[in-house]
């Protein structure tokens, strides 16, 4: 099998979706976006050793791949449409590869993302998506919006994928039933599209939580030129990292991983909020507030700061 070869048996499937006038197999792809919508266009890269384990499953990669991805369309409140894949691959795993594309359109079917491109080249195990969406003109969900008085919201639960990653390196030790649970949290995170979706016209910004809560609600906070604060007592955490203390709240409010939505909503949103938490299945927390000023701080309940040695996951840090 060569590089030809290698495309085309596990990567060259034919779009379902017209809009995708040429895919795989042509110098570019040609799509056609929807009238009245605008384009989200956004790049993940994941590498080996940094962002998975080198024994990883390639199922659970090829789904992650896309996953990380599309989360950051669901934090534009947008549709995900079309994919990219630019591979370097060590060496050529037939069962590797099929099980890492089987992971990859799993996902990309349910959502109905067609993969229309990438790149193709040997070397040391790097994956490099890049995801293009649409959202209704004018209507994505931004970072920039937040307004002092907002509450802050964060779906799902928080910690468990930063616990594996511990866990894995020793550094946590968590019951065998969480140690699997997390594993299942770092590998298979699901992208909260339709949450995203919704949240358009009641959430005044929001992003995804990739690098760690706290860091991430920094970066919505700075944006909004408005500052945040969180109470660790409401943070959405299962009691086995509950039980760890310190070391179990720092994998929720700064370990990363998490991929659930973090968005900002003023108090007469509540309502629906729960409303749309209960018919989507998605659990959806209040943690905290944007008020007056800069940063991002973690309180206990009387209001006094809990310090933390990180916000969130840093490469150069
Ligand atoms: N090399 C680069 N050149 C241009 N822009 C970049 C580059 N790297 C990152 N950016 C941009 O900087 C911003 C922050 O990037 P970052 O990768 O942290 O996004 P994120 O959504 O916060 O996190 P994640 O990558 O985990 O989804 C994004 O707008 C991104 O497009
Ligand atoms: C082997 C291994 N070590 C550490 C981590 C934790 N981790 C790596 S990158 C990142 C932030 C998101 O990345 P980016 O900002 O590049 O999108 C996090 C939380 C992991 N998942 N696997
Ligand atoms: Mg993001």
């Amino acid at each position: 099998m060569n590089e030809f070869d290698l495309i085309r048996r596990y990567f060259d499937r034919p779009a379902a979706d017209p809009a995708v006038r040429l895919a795989v197999g042509d110098d570019a792809a040609i799509l056609a976006p929807t009238p009245g919508h605008e384009l989200l266009v956004s790049t993940d890269m994941l590498v080996c050793g940094r962002h998975f384990f080198a024994d990883v499953d390639p199922r659970a990669l090829g789904h992650k791949a896309l996953a990380v991805n599309l989360s950051d369309i669901a934090a534009m409140g947008g549709t995900a449409r079309w994919a990219t894949l630019a591979a370097a691959w060590p060496e050529l795993d037939a069962d590797w590869l099929a099980a890492f594309a089987e992971g990859w359109f799993a996902l990309a079917d349910a959502h109905e993302v067609a993969l229309i491109g990438g790149d193709t080249t040997r070397g040391p195990l790097t994956l490099s998506v890049s995801i293009f969406g649409e959202a209704p003109a004018g209507r994505a969900l931004r970072r920039d919006g937040g307004r002092a008085g907002d509450d802050v919201w964060v779906s799902g639960e928080l910690g468990m994928a930063a616990a594996a990653v511990r866990a894995r390196l020793g550094q946590l030790t968590l019951p065998e039933a969480e140690r699997a649970l997390a594993q299942q949290r770092l590998d298979w995170p699901q992208p909260r599209l339709a949450l995203g979706q919704a949240l358009r016209g009641l959430a005044s910004a929001a992003l995804d939580v990739s690098d760690g809560l706290l860091a991430d609600l920094g970066h919505l906070a700075a944006r909004s030129g408005v500052a945040a604060w969180v109470r660790a007592d409401w943070l959405p955490m299962p009691a086995c990292l509950r039980e760890q203390g310190a070391a179990g709240l720092a994998c929720a409010a700064a370990g990363g991983d998490d991929y659930e939505l973090c968005f900002a909503a003023p108090p007469s949103a509540r309502a629906a909020l729960a409303d749309l938490g209960r018919a989507l299945a998605v659990p959806l927390t209040r943690i905290g507030a944007l008020t007056a000023g800069a940063g991002c701080r973690l309180l206990n309940p009387d209001g006094s700061d809990i310090l933390l040695e990180q916000h969130g996951y840093d490469h150069f840090a």
